[in-house]
């Protein structure tokens, strides 16, 4: 039997079921599976945790990026896959630039924040934001209805093609480029798709692990794609693991955020974690009425300290991201966190008022994540105390 490292800590973290972010170092023999091997014998596997499950890809993720950048060159001939009569840096050229008009589109502010960065990278970093955006699109978009799992299975040997330099159009292509020039792996990517596939055959989620790995599947993965883009500072002596938890972290945040200010709302999906809902005494009758009751507000106060939690360790890692990449992630991560802050305004009223980041906060979380970016949060609360 196997020894695995599982989450033996409890403290605060634990209680409200993110006992062991950063922290796994603590291991003990576990056995909660049993399955027939070869020959009939009774083989003892352990269970492993998603958080030990998604870990494993973050270490993978890390090491890739501690090996040289990939050929700078793209191999692949444009001309032979994308009608056009003009050259390929033609056509790179306008690739990256719809892609950037998508991401002025559908997110004008992350759109302003990947302006301080340079060039490539924020080009780079729009290519992969419409891969997501279209992906996320499949399950949420209008056509569906439409989407089965072979059509997922299609879109991930696109995937595939697009990582062998056989892009299908524009947006590809840029991707393609992309993937040729930084250390991106696929696995993350792919783990993106998974996350769509679990949300056409999975409307309920039994507990926090099967919510975490969704979580990962859909946002955390966002974190590790973008890393090898935002770069890590040359002068950083933080590990590159840790830097990719961080990353990790920002997306499950995001998306739990996310989660909490679209309850009510998921077309018949309900991510929060059922066992926890039972145990705060409520049900998803209790979700579709949309009543705001004591049990409802004890039960919010208790998913926004873990979503804060996410938030706590995701800024570990900012700061040790490469100088131009800080600003965007800052303020990403304070506008997100924000909308926290909104659902508790609204009195934890997400059934019948959207949480939101107004246009005036918008406005100032922008110089304060700079200023964040320039001088580090430590810097700043003490340059404000004074
Ligand atoms: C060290 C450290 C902290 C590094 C930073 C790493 C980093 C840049 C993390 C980014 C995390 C992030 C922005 C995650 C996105 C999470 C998210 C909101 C996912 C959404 C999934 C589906 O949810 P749902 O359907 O419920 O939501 P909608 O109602 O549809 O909105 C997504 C929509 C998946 C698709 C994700 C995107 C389109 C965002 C992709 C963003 C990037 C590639 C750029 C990230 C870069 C910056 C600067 C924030
Ligand atoms: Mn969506």
């Amino acid at each position: 039997m196997s020894s695995i490292v599982v989450r033996v800590n409890c403290d605060a973290k634990s209680l409200v079921g993110i006992s062991s972010i950063g922290r796994r170092e603590k291991s003990v023999k576990v056995c909660s599976r049993i399955r027939f091997g070869s020959g009939g014998a009774v083989v003892a596997e352990p269970k492993r945790s998603s958080e030990e499950r998604v870990y494993e890809v973050v270490l993978k993720q890390a090491s890739l990026v501690r090996e040289e950048k990939r050929g700078v060159n793209i191999e692949f001939d444009l001309q032979k896959t994308i009608e056009g009569d003009c050259s390929n840096g033609d056509i790179l050229n306008s690739a990256y630039d719809r892609c950037g008009e998508v991401c002025a589109e559908y997110a004008k502010t992350f759109y302003l924040g990947t302006q301080l960065m340079t060039q490539e990278r924020r080009e780079a970093i729009w290519a992969i934001y419409v891969w997501c955006r279209r992906t996320d699109e499949l399950v949420d978009g209008p056509n569906s209805s439409h989407i089965t799992p072979t059509a997922l299975d299609m879109w991930e040997q696109r995937l595939t093609d697009v990582f062998e330099s056989r892009p299908y159009d524009m947006f590809d292509a840029a991707l393609s480029h992309t993937v040729s020039k930084y250390p991106v792996d696929i696995q993350p990517f792919k783990d993106m798709i998974e996350g769509m596939r679990m949300d056409l055959r999975k409307s309920r989620y039994n507990n926090f692990d099967e919510l975490y790995l969704y979580c990962y599947y859909v946002a955390g993965t966002v974190g590790l794609m973008s890393v090898p883009i935002m770069g890590i500072a040359p002068e950083s002596k933080a590990s590159t693991e840790s830097i990719y938890n961080a990353a990790l972290a920002l997306g499950i945040a995001n998306q739990l955020t996310n989660i909490l200010r679209d309850v009510g709302e998921e077309r018949g999906r309900v991510y929060l974690p059922q066992d926890e809902l039972a145990q705060a005494g409520l049900s998803d009758e209790d979700i579709m009425s949309g009543k705001v009751t004591e049990k409802w507000r004890n039960f919010m106060k208790g998913q926004i300290k873990r979503a804060r939690m996410f938030f706590d360790e995701a800024e570990k890692g900012v700061s040790e991201l490469s100088s131009a990449s800080r600003w965007p992630v800052w303020a990403s991560l304070l506008l997100y966190r924000q909308i926290l802050d909104s659902i508790e305004a609204n009195d934890y009223d997400n059934f019948t008022k959207r949480a939101y980041v107004g246009k005036v906060n918008k406005l100032l979380s922008l110089p304060a994540a700079y200023g964040i970016a320039l001088f580090g949060p430590k810097k700043l609360t003490k340059l404000f105390m004074r």
